[in-house]
């Protein structure tokens, strides 16, 4: 199954303060990866985190293939994978256990859940620190076991928010391809960055400045 996100004019605040996101549209498609780019602050892990329905926009909507997502649970029902900016393991347990928790808790049986975690793992170069706890991994190893979740997860809409920002030059190209590779599967990818060259090479962009969106390439 493939999907379409497609953000309507959207505004976002975190309680009373000014909102952080203004008037914001955005539209990711299956096949294609979706840069969001602009300063620290801008409001890109917002615009994600409203994308995965875990914060509900005060104007505007979000919608996957026409359902309204305005909570998690519809957006994981609608198959909208978040690999958060700040991995979101489980550090006493192992990167494999990681992994295979998530891939359960969505319906996987244990023997296919070890399977794909297996190879997910492998996709990113971690296959040797499977049985390692994540809180004995470096940062990198880290992100790239949160990057192995997210894959193995196979939604129909990924959302990465700055997956990249820990690696080394070769892992973040690895990384990179993975995210290319999925959108081949027929997702819809939507890919948090800092790195003006990773977002040059996706196949749109969207650019924010103080949660204000300019469409750099649709
Ligand atoms: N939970 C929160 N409560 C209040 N304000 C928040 C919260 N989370 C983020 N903000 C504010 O919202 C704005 C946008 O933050 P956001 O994390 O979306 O930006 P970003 O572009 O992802 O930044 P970075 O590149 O540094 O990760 C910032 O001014 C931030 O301080």
């Amino acid at each position: 199954m493939t999907s379409t996100v497609q953000v309507d004019r959207i505004t976002v605040a975190y309680g009373k303060d000014r909102p952080v996101l203004r008037d914001v549209s955005a539209m990711a498609v299956p096949g294609r990866v979706l840069a969001v780019t602009g300063p620290s602050g801008a409001g890109k892990t917002t615009l994600l985190w409203a994308m995965a329905g875990l914060i509900k926009p005060q104007e505007g909507s979000v919608t996957v293939d026409g359902h309204p997502i305005s909570e998690r649970d519809q957006a994981v029902a609608d198959g909208v994978v978040l690999v958060p900016q700040e991995n979101g393991l489980a550090a006493i347990l192992t990167a494999s256990e990681n992994v295979q928790v998530a891939l359960i808790a969505n319906g996987a049986a244990p023997a296919d859940a070890r399977r794909r975690t297996a190879e997910a793992l492998d996709q990113v170069g971690l296959a040797g620190q499977a049985d390692q706890l994540v809180e004995e991994l470096s940062g990198g190893q880290q992100q790239r076991t949160a990057i192995a979740r997210g894959l193995a997860l196979r939604g129909n809409v990924l959302l990465a928010d700055e997956v990249t920002s820990e690696l080394d030059a070769a892992n973040r190209q690895k990384v990179l391809d993975l995210l290319h590779a999925e959108a081949r599967r027929g997702a819809a990818v939507v890919f948090a960055t800092h790195d003006p060259q990773a977002a040059a090479a996706c196949d749109a962009e969207i650019h924010l400045v103080d949660g204000c969106a300019t469409i750099v390439r649709s």
